[in-house]
């Protein structure tokens, strides 16, 4: 038996979800980039969850579904306000998440149509979790989500209280369809992982919160954000990023175990970023990135992830860097249920082996003897 560090190359399933081939990237056969620049989040999600696009009526149903359920029970709302206001946005985003299941009678019904409703739960009651986090902590009430608006219309309105641009929802949509899936990911394997020793959803959404929070994974948009702000302008880039590559650290936001030649979404929050930019008078976020790129591409080659220009992207919106990593779980809980639904439905429990490094041959002697 011999290891495989990070499991690199190993094709641990089958799935019908997304794939990505020769670095193009679909959802269910769809080109990301027809997505991004055509489709609604609500729309992608229900490709994600039932394999096709749907049409007027099914996306009706949807919307009004997740109107119905993005209210949040009234005991997580006290319980977000006992957390500490110095908080780990994401730690909270997971316990809150994990403790859902607790208000949820159906939380272990196993039934195909039990899941698909609480996927559709789950997808309605993240962002509303996610901007209570981001109000509570900073003393003020949770605003309570309108009904008959787009997810990303509501998530931005329960952040502020004021009814958001246009532009904004526009770009907001575009980020939320751009994160939605990704394969077999480390937090959508980590949920498949826990679904497939037959647990709940709610266990399988808290692992994958879990697994995302990491920097090497969607916590990367919280660390590039921290990379500009320690920056602090477009002629302190070179001398930062050269002492950073010189040191032989990582660069937040550029590299990929999938994508050597570039990641497919960036260009379109590249863009996003620029036009954000250009709109608000101010392109300085998005010239210290495009300088960065310039440097870690032409030193090491390595191309910008998913991750870096949503950090400018995001700024640019006026949200705060901590919620960075949440509003990546708001999108990409869209893929983790579709994925959990695939498990389930064709189901083995996941369990590799290990290659054995460590010594052979002990013997027990009692503790006196040691
Ligand atoms: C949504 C997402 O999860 S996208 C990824 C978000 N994560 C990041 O942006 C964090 C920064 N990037 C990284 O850490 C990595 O590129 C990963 C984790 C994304 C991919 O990791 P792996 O496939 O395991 O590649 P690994 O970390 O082994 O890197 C291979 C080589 O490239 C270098 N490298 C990889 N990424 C970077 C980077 N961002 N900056 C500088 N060097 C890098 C490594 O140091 C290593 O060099 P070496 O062979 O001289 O030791
Ligand atoms: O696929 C990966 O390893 C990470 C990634 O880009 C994502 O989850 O969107």
């Amino acid at each position: 038996m011999t290891a495989t560090k990070g499991l690199e190359g190993i094709v641990a399933t089958t799935s019908s979800i997304s794939s990505i081939v020769d670095g193009v990237l679909t959802y269910r056969g769809y080109n990301i980039d027809d997505l991004a620049v055509n489709a609604d989040f609500e729309e992608v999600a229900y490709l994600l969850w039932f394999g096709k696009l749907p049409d007027k009526e099914q996306l009706q149903e949807l919307r009004n579904q997740l109107s119905e359920y993005a209210a949040i029970p009234d005991e997580i709302v006290t319980q977000l306000k006992l957390y500490p206001k110095n908080l780990s946005t994401m730690a909270a985003l997971r316990s809150a998440v994990s403790s859902l299941a607790l208000y949820d009678p159906e939380a272990d019904d196993m039934s195909r149509e039990s899941n698909v409703t609480k996927t559709v739960k789950l997808q309605a009651q993240l962002p509303t979790i996610v901007a209570a986090i981001a109000r509570i902590r900073e003393g003020l009430e949770p605003i309570a989500p309108k009904k008959g608006i787009s997810i990303a219309e509501n998530f931005l309105y329960q952040l502020t209280g004021k009814d958001p641009e246009e532009t904004a929802i526009k770009a907001f949509n575009q980020a939320l369809v751009l994160h939605a899936d990704h394969e077999l990911n480390a937090s959508t394997f980590a949920a498949r992982v826990t679904v497939a020793t037959l647990s709940d959803i709610y266990s399988g959404i808290t692992s994958a919160i879990g697994a995302l929070k990491g920097p090497l994974h969607g916590g990367a948009n919280e660390a590039v954000a921290k990379t500009l702000e320690e920056i602090g302008g477009l002629d302190q880039v070179d001398s930062y990023i050269q002492a950073k590559l010189d040191n032989r650290e990582k660069i937040m936001g550029f590299g990929h175990r999938v994508y050597k030649n570039g990641d497919p979404r960036a260009k379109h929050l590249h863009k996003m970023s620029r036009e954000l930019g250009e709109m608000n008078g101010d392109t300085t976020l998005f010239d210290m990135s495009v300088r960065i790129e310039g440097i870690v591409t032409g030193q090491k080659g390595l191309k910008p992830n998913v991750d870096f220009y949503s950090a400018s992207v995001y700024t640019q919106l006026g949200i705060k860097r901590d919620l960075f990593t949440p509003i990546f779980a708001v999108s990409r809980v869209s893929g983790w249920t579709a994925h959990i639904l695939e498990q389930y439905e064709n189901n083995r429990l996941i369990r590799p082996r290990a290659e054995y490094t460590g010594p052979m041959d002990q013997k027990y002697v009692s503790p006196e003897l040691r």
